[in-house]
């Protein structure tokens, strides 16, 4: 069957009615949007002049379903930077579309956002990660995209983007060399990594043949969110930063007896919150060196 239209809620339209319910209710407009990961609620919690809105009575606004997503946006102050939070992301697994999934950032992108931090929890699939350990993300493989489960599938709407948008550099190698100066200052050197992240579905975690492909494959850890995000992100022409917090290690091997579930993710995210709340704030704090000079000093790090 071939249908022209691809979703009855996520046109432009659509995106501009939230975005202008949002505009009149707000005196902030964020240049940087955070997108909070399982358990990492917490991230938003620092910030002053705060808003909030429940993604309840946001207009056209996917509403979250998962434990440890709050299903707030937060607007607010990082140091001197107008940021917005969401306290919560939605999922695929939780059956929405991937359109309205990533409806949130195309609403940030009319806003006027210029950046966006998306922050995830996943399970480590290389043998040297430890759970804690925060993975800068590099790349990633959008393996429901393979299948068609993609965001940008459908008429393309050149107000968006254009139709085939490049992905190859998705994450800013400028935001990823900043993480990593920062994690380095502030003394994370030993748990602070730059990977590769493969999204699956979900909602199962993964089984030990299918993890021990997607290592294969050259993923360093595997979650079920974010690539949507990244790829509508990129799409609209925003600059992109992935953290990755591992939250369990991922058996590879038949004679490993832990189980994945969903309860240590969230305690390692509890864990493991205020290190990645100091390395966000100290790296929005330093986000002017993005577009000064003074990236030149952070190749020696
Ligand atoms: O990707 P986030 O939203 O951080 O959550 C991750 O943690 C949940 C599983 O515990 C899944 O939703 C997975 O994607
Ligand atoms: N698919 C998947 N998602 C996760 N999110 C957090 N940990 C995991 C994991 O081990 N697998």
């Amino acid at each position: 069957m071939h249908t022209k239209e691809k979703c009855c809620c996520c046109s432009f339209e659509n995106v501009k009615e939230t975005t202008d319910w949002l505009l009149s209710r707000t005196r902030h407009r964020p240049k940087i949007a955070v997108v909070c990961g399982s358990g990492l609620g917490i991230l938003a919690d620092g910030v002053t002049n705060k808003q909030t809105f429940s993604y309840e009575d946001i207009p056209n606004f996917p509403v979250s379903t998962v434990p440890g997503h709050e299903g707030r946006l937060v607007f607010g102050y990082v140091k001197d930077k107008a940021c917005v939070f969401m306290q919560g992301r939605v999922h695929l697994y939780e059956g929405y579309t991937l359109c309205k999934v990533t409806y949130p950032v195309r609403i940030f992108k009319l806003m006027g956002v210029e950046t966006i931090i998306v922050t995830n929890a996943s399970g480590g699939l290389c043998e040297d990660y430890k759970v804690g350990d925060i993975m800068i993300i590099k790349d990633h493989i959008n393996l429901p995209g393979f299948a068609g489960q993609h965001p940008l599938c459908g008429p393309n709407d050149e107000r968006f983007g254009i139709r085939f948008p490049c992905m190859s550099d998705a994450y800013s190698k400028d935001l990823r060399k900043l993480a990593l100066s920062v994690g380095s200052d502030l003394g994370y050197s030993n748990f602070i990594r730059e990977g590769v992240y493969c999204m699956v579905s979900g909602p199962n975690f993964e089984t030990i043949a299918e993890a021990r492909m997607l290592h294969i494959l050259g993923s360093d850890s595997v979650g079920m969110s974010t690539v949507p995000e990244v790829t509508v992100a990129k799409h609209a022409g925003l600059r992109v930063l992935g953290i990755s917090l591992i939250t369990n290690k991922v058996s590879l091997d038949y004679s490993r007896e832990e189980k994945a579930n969903h309860e240590e993710v969230l305690e390692t995210g509890q864990m493991r919150a205020e290190m990645l709340q100091k390395l966000l704030q100290t790296l929005i704090s330093r986000y002017d060196q993005l577009d000064s000079n003074q990236m030149e000093s952070l190749n020696s790090h």
